[in-house]
C-alpha cells in the first residue's frame, strides 16, 4: 500500500498560490527529495502534508487513508521549520512528554531508543534551552521519530548540524526506510546530501512539482560524457559509427555528437583519419547543481524577494481554488 499520496494539492494564502496543483506519491521505503529555489513552496507543501495548514483544493492520504483538513496522523512524524521544544525540560522529557500524548506502551525505552538514534543519548538530560541549534535539531527529529511512524516529512533536517550529525541523520534516514520501510519526504538544498540518500527526487518551481525523477536518472543526466563538435554532424556521425562499432554515438539537439564508450584521442584518430575538421573535442561535465538549478528555474533572483523581476506579481493557480479560511497560521 501507498505510504502516502497527495493529488491536486493547491495552497494559496490571500489569492495568492504558493503550492499549485501537486500530485505525487511515495511507497514504503522511498526516500523522496523535494528541491527547489527559496520560495517555491517546500515548507508549505510539507505543511498541507501535515495537516498543519488546511489545503486550498486537493486531498492527502497516509497509508491509504485520506485524511481531512488540517487532520494528522499517527503515521506521520514531521520535523518542519522549527521543532516545538519545551525548553525549560529536558531532551529526554520533551520526546517523553510527545511519547506519552501517543500512549505508547513503553514509552522510557522508546524515548531512549530514538533519543540514542539521533545521537542526544549523551545530553538526554539537560534542559533542552541550553541545546545548541544542531542540538535542537537532533531534538525535533527525536520528536518526530517517536512512535515509529511510517511516514517522515522532514523540512531542512541537516540544518545545524556539524558534518558529524549530517552523517549520522543520513545513516539513520536510509536505515528506517531501508530496514524498516519508512518513507521519507525531504526537503533540503544540500544537494551533494540528498544526492547521496534519495531514491527519487521532486522539483518545485513556484508551487509546482514540474519534474520528478529517479536518483538513477539524476544520475545518468549528471554523467561526464565525451562532446563532438564538427562541420558536417550526420556525416561524421555515419563515419564515427562505422569506424567504431564499438562505441555509442548520439546526435544532440545542437548537433554536437555524444559519445560513449569511446576515448578522445579514439575519437579524434578517426575524425583525422576520414578528414572531417572538428571543432571542438571536450568532456561535457555536469554536476547535479547545475542539473537542479536548470530545473528549478535557473540562479535568477527569487520570487517575491525585494528587487526579483516578479517581485510584485499576482500568481494565479492553474487549478481553481477557493480562498483558504483562517486556520491558525500566525502568517496566514
Ligand atoms: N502563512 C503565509 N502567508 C502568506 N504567505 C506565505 C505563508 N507561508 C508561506 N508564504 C509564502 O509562500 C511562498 C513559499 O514559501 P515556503 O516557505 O513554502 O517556501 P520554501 O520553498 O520552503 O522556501 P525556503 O527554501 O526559503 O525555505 C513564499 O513566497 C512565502 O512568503
Amino acid at each position: 500500500m501507498e505510504a502516502l499520496r497527495c493529488e491536486h494539492l493547491t495552497r494559496a494564502f490571500r489569492g495568492r498560490c504558493v503550492v499549485d496543483d501537486v500530485s505525487l506519491a511515495l511507497e514504503p521505503g522511498d526516500i523522496y527529495g523535494l528541491v527547489g529555489r527559496n520560495g517555491a513552496g517546500k515548507s508549505t507543501l510539507l505543511k498541507v502534508l501535515a495537516g498543519y495548514l488546511a489545503p486550498t483544493a486537493g486531498t492527502v492520504a497516509v497509508g491509504g487513508e485520506v485524511l481531512g483538513p488540517c487532520q494528522t496522523s499517527a503515521h506521520l512524524g514531521c520535523l518542519i521549520e522549527h521543532p516545538a521544544v519545551n525548553p525549560g525540560l529536558t531532551g529526554f522529557q520533551n520526546v517523553m512528554v510527545r511519547a506519552l500524548a501517543q500512549g505508547l506502551p513503553n514509552p522510557k525505552a522508546e524515548v531512549a531508543e530514538v533519543m540514542e538514534a539521533v545521537g542526544l543519548e549523551a545530553v538526554a538530560g539537560h534542559v533542552a534551552r541550553g541545546y545548541s541549534l544542531g542540538m535542537k535539531q537532533r531534538l525535533g527529529l527525536a520528536l518526530a521519530l517517536i512512535g515509529r511512524p511510517d511516514v517522515l516529512l522532514l523540512d531542512e533536517p541537516f540544518n545545524g548540524l556539524d558534518p558529524e550529525g549530517v552523517r549520522q541523520v543520513r545513516c539513520l534516514l536510509a536505515d528506517l526506510a531501508l530496514q524498516r520501510g519508512c518513507a521519507v519526504l525531504v526537503s533540503s538544498h544540500v544537494l551533494d546530501q540528498l544526492e547521496r540518500l534519495v531514491t527519487r527526487y521532486g522539483v518545485l518551481r513556484e508551487g509546482r512539482l514540474v519534474a520528478q525523477m529517479t536518483a538513477q536518472e539524476v544520475e545518468e543526466a549528471c554523467t561526464d560524457y565525451l562532446c563532438v563538435e564538427v562541420a558536417e554532424a550526420p556525416r561524421a556521425l555515419a563515419m564515427l559509427e562505422q569506424a567504431l562499432p564499438e562505441a555509442v554515438f548520439t546526435m544532440m539537439p545542437d548537433d554536437a555528437i555524444r559519445v560513449a564508450g569511446a576515448t578522445a584521442d579514439t575519437v579524434g584518430d578517426a575524425l583525422l583519419a576520414a578528414n572531417v575538421s572538428v571543432r571542438g573535442l571536450y568532456t561535457h561535465t555536469r554536476d547535479i547543481e547545475d542539473y537542479f538549478v536548470d530545473l528549478m528555474g535557473g540562479a535568477g533572483p527569487v520570487r517575491g524577494a525585494p528587487g526579483g523581476a516578479a517581485g510584485s506579481e499576482t500568481v494565479t493557480c492553474a487549478s481553481s481554488f477557493t480562498e483558504p479560511s483562517k486556520d491558525g497560521d500566525p502568517r496566514a
